[in-house]
């Protein structure tokens, strides 16, 4: 019936019309709008034409010729990855109710530089039914019945019809109305791209995204704070280092301008004239971030002493993050979009960092390793997604990372105060042990002078300070008759009959040699004296061992009353103990003698 070959090409072209007609009859439905309606994907109701080249013309797409090129648009075609393509969606609009309903249209994310949208008036009207803002409207564009709108990032935000985070084109349906979209998204460069338009009633609209500032303000609000703490901390432990705080300063910083840009809130508020700004900025803020969170983590971590060679590393990426802003500020485009990329993926190794450094004994990194770990695992799937087709990328993943970021700030502070106070008890360490007399464990001199300056600086004293001066009687002979180490071991068993005696406010101090120093505070000189006898007779009474000898030995003992309220109270105090220590071994040793009772004069 058919010339050869003519039967099979009919039966496929038949087929290809079946095809469409089918894709058409599922996908293609119009949008019905409502008085009510809630944020709609245009997912199962548009079609999608990927132009690769960016070389179709409106004119061209609504000719049969690309009508057939369409296909229903599917959740999986919303991620498109890094890609220089633009996108078509063409879809219909149809308002049932007797009433006009006003309707906004945005997309879901503020990746997308320009949004064309070509549309008919509404086929029942005579009138032009579908009223636009008359900003930016421009009727014709290729022919009378299909008017054009362009919404850009590279329009001044004021260009908006609402003033919206993101792009966004405002349109009243009149009843009974249906109208046709070619919607073409596209991005002036090299850039990620989620093509997810939705459509709203506008009063649904304004509720949702009253409610959406209002999380997001509490969102930046926090974040906020997180940096004032930061600033708070800084000014009460100026001493620490400033590097700790101008590098974590600066990761929050740029984590908040990163945060908002990339919510779209940096152009709607801090340079809503700038779109220029708006739009180089996103991967120099990325670089930023990067850079500073290595900077604070090497800080942090102590990386350039535990692990020099990771540390060597660290550098290298950093000067490439430096060296790739550069680039961007002299106009390279591609590359430095692919090292922004990385910059964020390289700091989601952050914990291994942390934990290489914990394993090097660095154990105050725990809370650094609990900090990275969450942000590290959203930010390894939101870039994965962002930058190929492997997700449905919806913002999900994005809020998820965000809300991570936020946590892991506060989790950095946390562990900064671990580190400080780790640093800090290493260092009160060290400061009690420079106190202390290593033979003895009874503190030093250093401890005394340290005691007294605390006293003397006390606004209100109660009681008596009395200054005992102890000195061992005979002790040469100690030494050369059963040797150093047996004088050593009467020393350390004076020095315990000295802790035990004190009171806690009571400070026992080995002063040199065999010579010891109590200063008590107590309500007489009558109760200075009976602590100063108990001390001599608790020394006489022990034994101590030399071998299988066992020996006893005194003490003596000047006392003097400290008068905080004169100036050099401890030097004269210790001069009337020390004469008062000299009269008592004049007197024959195994005594105690009060300056204050005049023995001494
Ligand atoms: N084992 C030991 N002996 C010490 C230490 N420090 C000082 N000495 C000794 O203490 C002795 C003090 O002797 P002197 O100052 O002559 O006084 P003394 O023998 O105790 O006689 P009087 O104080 O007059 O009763 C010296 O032999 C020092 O070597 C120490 O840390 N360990």
């Amino acid at each position: 019936m058919f010339p050869e070959g003519m039967g099979g090409l009919l039966i496929k072209k038949w087929y290809a019309v079946l095809l469409y007609l089918f894709c058409f009859g599922c996908f293609a439905d119009a949008l019905t709008l409502s008085a009510d309606m809630k944020q709609t994907s245009l997912v199962g109701y548009a079609e999608i034409l990927v132009e690769p080249q960016h070389e179709i013309l409106f004119e061209q797409i609504i000719t049969s010729d690309f009508a057939s090129r369409f296909r229903p648009f599917s959740q999986a075609e919303v991620n498109r990855g890094i890609t220089h393509q633009a996108v078509w969606l063409k879809f219909s609009i149809h308002n049932p109710s007797s009433r006009a309903i006003e309707w906004v249209l945005t997309p879901e994310t503020s990746y997308i530089d320009n949004i064309d949208i070509y549309f008919t008036a509404g086929s029942n009207s005579q009138q032009a039914t579908l009223n636009l803002s008359s900003r930016n409207t421009r009727a014709g564009a290729s022919s009378d019945s299909w008017q054009h709108r362009r919404l850009s990032d590279y329009l001044a935000f004021s260009s908006r019809d609402i003033a919206y985070r993101l792009l966004n084109a405002k349109f009243v349906a009149q009843p009974g109305e249906s109208s046709s979209f070619y919607v073409r998204l596209s991005s002036n460069t090299l850039e990620t791209m989620n093509v997810q338009l939705f459509v709203e009633e506008k009063g649904a609209f304004k509720d949702r995204t009253l409610t959406e500032y209002f999380l997001f303000g509490i969102y930046f609000g926090l974040f906020t704070a997180l940096a004032l703490l930061t600033v708070i901390l800084w000014s009460y432990t100026r001493s620490y280092s400033y590097k700790y705080y101008i590098y974590f300063l600066s990761y929050l910083v740029f984590n908040i301008v990163m945060w908002t840009s990339l919510n779209g809130f940096s152009f709607q508020y801090f340079w809503p004239g700038s779109p220029q700004i708006f739009n180089q900025s996103f991967h120099i803020l990325y670089l930023c971030v990067a850079i500073f969170s290595f900077l604070f983590g090497r800080q942090l971590l102590n990386t350039r002493l535990l692990l020099p060679r990771l540390d060597k590393l660290l550098l290298g990426l950093i000067a490439l993050y430096v060296f790739a802003v550069i680039l961007r500020l002299f106009g390279v485009y591609d590359l430095v979009l692919y090292i922004s990329f990385f910059s964020l993926l390289s700091m989601a190794f952050q914990p291994v960092l942390g934990w290489l450094c914990y394993r090097k004994g660095n154990t105050y990194v725990l809370l650094y390793i609990v900090a990275w770990v969450p942000y590290g695992i959203s930010l390894i799937l939101s870039l994965i997604s962002a930058s190929s087709q492997w997700s449905a990328f919806g913002m999900g993943l994005i809020h998820l990372t965000q809300a991570a970021v936020l946590f892991e700030c506060l989790m950095l502070i946390l562990a900064t105060l671990d580190k400080m106070r780790s640093t800090s008890s290493k260092l009160q360490r060290q400061a009690q042990l420079s106190k202390l007399d290593p033979l003895t464990n009874l503190g030093n001199r250093r401890h005394l002078s340290d005691h007294i300056a605390y006293l003397a600086d006390l606004e209100e004293r109660e009681g008596e300070y009395w200054l005992l001066l102890i000195d061992i009687d005979h002790f040469k002979q100690v030494n050369d008759r059963y040797g150093h180490a047996t004088g050593d071991k009467v020393l350390v068993e004076l020095a315990q009959i000295l802790k035990n005696e004190c009171r806690s406010v009571d400070v026992a101090i080995r002063w040199g040699g065999e010579e010891f120093i109590v200063l008590i505070n107590v309500a007489s000189q009558k109760m200075a004296y009976n602590i100063a006898e108990r001390i001599r007779q608790t020394f006489m009474n022990s034994v101590s061992e030399s071998g299988n000898q066992t020996f006893r030995h005194t003490l003596s003992i000047g006392m003097d009353e400290l008068i905080f309220e004169s100036p050099d109270a401890f030097s004269v105090g210790l001069e009337g103990a020390d004469k008062a220590l000299y009269q008592a071994k004049n007197a024959g040793r195994n005594r105690v003698v009060s300056f204050a009772d005049g023995v001494a004069k």
